[in-house]
């Protein structure tokens, strides 16, 4: 699903470059779910960002299924990643002027899939949401709001789930409840997931870790 060769991004720090990835490479299977782990700054959002199309690596390849991130158009990067790609990102990202129910419905519209009332249910009451579905973002807390987040990702049916810290604002039975439903969904809709955390116990919900340090990735012994 996910293959990275020689992946290289740095940013220039005034007169200095600063190097963050330096060869990072990765394969992850279809439906496979891995924790993405690595000290604070190592890359790790960039990482995802990268994958996601929001930013350009320096060199090197990303394969998302048979398309070649790197290389592609940014129009096509945005198409493509509209239908491929569920994304939760720390700073959740909800559109402001829509409520719940419809910043949720609004990555399956975009893809444009019709509504699928069982799978709505599933997640809104897995996740809690049912008393928020009429409120706007800025009626809701950082939690409420991750799990709208969180809803919105997973009804869009995406081919790829990245997760940057997805319960980073949760407490931990909220936290425990939703990597369930994370990796329960994913794992029915065949998704595969890259879920950045610092947790170990977050981690021990995935098939398996990599951490990044030194600008690569390495694969870690199973928990
Ligand atoms: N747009 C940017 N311009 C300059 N430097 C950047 C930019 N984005 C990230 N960086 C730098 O790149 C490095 C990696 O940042 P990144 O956010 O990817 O780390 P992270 O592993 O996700 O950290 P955290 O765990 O704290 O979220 C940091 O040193 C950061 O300051």
């Amino acid at each position: 699903m996910l293959r990275l060769f020689d992946l290289c991004k740095g940013y220039q720090d005034g007169n200095e470059f600063h190097a963050v990835l330096q060869g990072a490479e990765l394969t992850l299977q279809r439906g496979e779910q891995v924790a993405l782990m690595g000290e604070s700054g190592s890359g790790k959002s960039t990482l995802l960002n990268l994958i996601a199309g929001l930013d350009k690596a320096d060199q090197g390849e990303i394969w998302l299924a048979e398309t070649p991130i790197h290389a592609v158009t940014e129009r096509e990067r945005t198409a493509f990643r509209r239908h491929h790609i569920g994304l939760i990102f720390q700073q959740f990202n909800l559109l402001p002027t829509l409520t719940t129910q419809d910043n949720i419905a609004f990555c399956r519209q975009l893809k444009g899939l019709p509504e699928k009332p069982e799978l709505w249910r599933t997640i809104v009451s897995a996740l809690d949401l049912k008393p928020l579905l009429k409120r706007y973002p800025e009626e809701m807390s950082g939690g409420q709001q991750q799990r709208a987040a969180i809803a919105r990702a997973l009804y869009m049916e995406p081919d790829i789930l990245l997760a940057d810290e997805p319960t980073g604002s949760l407490d931990e039975r909220n936290a425990r409840a939703v990597m369930r439903l994370l990796t329960g969904l994913c794992e029915q809709l065949n998704c595969s997931l890259l879920l950045v955390t610092h947790s170990k116990q977050v981690a021990s919900h995935m098939n398996g870790s990599i951490v990044l340090k030194g600008g690569v990735l390495n694969a870690q012994p199973r928990l």
